[in-house]
Parts: structure tokens; sequence; C-alpha cells
């Protein structure tokens, strides 16, 4: 009895690992986010030529973190790494807001993709730190996320170059994802 509720303890804490996609514009801060959730550390990130990916814990979720490089010739290719995709993180810079409106046409289209199907969706309002940033809230309304019904969202202020922001993000997103299971 005991050693079979032992076994049914250990399974029961064994960490869960999913598969997240983390995409936005070039330039958003993708690969400083990843960098930053899996070293602690700020790295000096180059324009991502393809993808990263790396693990990043969280709580006891093990997340798989797919990196993919923004750039409108690589965007093309994101759809081809969603399978198994069990949730977003969409990156915004807030201090470009010159681009905003192309980032609510490539985040409304991820909602249109079957394997992303009631994935939830966390857009992180990054550059916090910079004082041109626009709050969250309008960065928001410039991305029309009210209008979003198919998936669960939220929208964080963060920046990944103080770490200010990220582990609140991940702690909606983780608790997304537990309630999915
Ligand atoms: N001030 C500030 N700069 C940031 C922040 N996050 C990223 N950056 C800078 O923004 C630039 C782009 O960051 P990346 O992480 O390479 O952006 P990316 O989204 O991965 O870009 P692609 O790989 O081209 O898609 C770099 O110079 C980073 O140092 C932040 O929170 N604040
Ligand atoms: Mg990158």
């Amino acid at each position: 009895m005991g050693f079979l509720l032992s076994k049914l303890w250990s399974k029961l804490r064994r960490d869960r690992e999913c598969k997240i996609m983390l995409l936005g514009l070039a330039n958003a801060g993708k690969t400083t986010i990843l960098y930053k959730l899996h070293l602690g550390d700020v790295i000096t990130a180059h324009p991502t030529i393809g993808s990263n990916v790396e693990e990043v814990r969280h709580g006891n979720i093990r997340l798989q973190v797919w990196d993919l490089g923004g750039q409108e010739s690589l965007r093309a290719s994101w759809r081809t790494y969603f399978t198994s995709a069990e949730a977003v993180i969409f990156v915004v810079d807030s201090a470009d807001t010159h681009n905003t409106l192309l980032a609510k046409m490539e985040l409304f289209n991820l909602l249109l993709d079957e394997n992303l199907k009631g994935a939830p969706i966390l857009v992180l309002a990054n550059k916090m730190d910079l004082p041109v940033a626009l709050p969250a809230e309008e960065i928001s309304n410039m991305l029309r996320l009210t209008e979003i019904r198919s998936h669960d969202w939220h929208i964080q202020a963060c920046s990944a170059i103080l770490g200010d922001g990220l582990n609140e993000g991940l702690d909606w997103l983780c608790e997304k994802i537990s309630q999915r299971q």
C-alpha cells in the first residue's frame, strides 16, 4: 500500500512538460526574454534566423520554449513549428508603436491556426524600462485584445532587461496550462 502511494505521489509530482511558442515581430525582445528566463541573465541578442529552444521551469511545469525569428521572411514558416504547442507567448515592443498594427495582424493570424486552437495567449508588452514605452492598457487597445473570444488571453507589462513582469506573466500562463490538463 505504502509502495503504491509513493508511486502515485511521485507520478503526481512529476513535472509536466509543455511546448510553448514565443512569437512576435523582429526586435520585440523574444530571444532576450528566453535567455533571461532560462539563464537569469541578459544576453547580447542577435536577430534570430530559425529558432532557439530552451527549457524554462516554472512551478511544476517544464516549459519547452520555442523562440522563432520574427523577421517578415521568417514569419511565413512559423506555423510549421506549431504541432503540439500548448500555449503562445506573443511579445510586443511597447516602445515601437509604428509596428503595432502589423503585430496585431500577426497575432490575429495565429488565432486561426488549427494547431493553436484553444491555446492560451500571454501577450508580453516588453521594453517597459524605456521612457517612450506605452502602458500595457494602451498596447492592449492597439492590439484589439478585447476582440479575442476564441482563446484565453492576458497582457503583462514587462522588461526583459530588468526582468520585471516575466514571472507574473508565466504565473498566468502556467495556471491556464494546468487548467487545460
Ligand atoms: N530597453 C530594452 N531593450 C530590450 C528589451 N528586450 C530586448 N531588448 C533589446 O531589443 C533588441 C532586440 O532583442 P531580441 O531579443 O534580439 O529581439 P527578437 O524579438 O528576438 O528579434 P528577432 O530574433 O529578430 O525576431 C536587442 O537590442 C535587445 O537588447 C527590454 O526589455 N528593454
Ligand atoms: Mg530573436
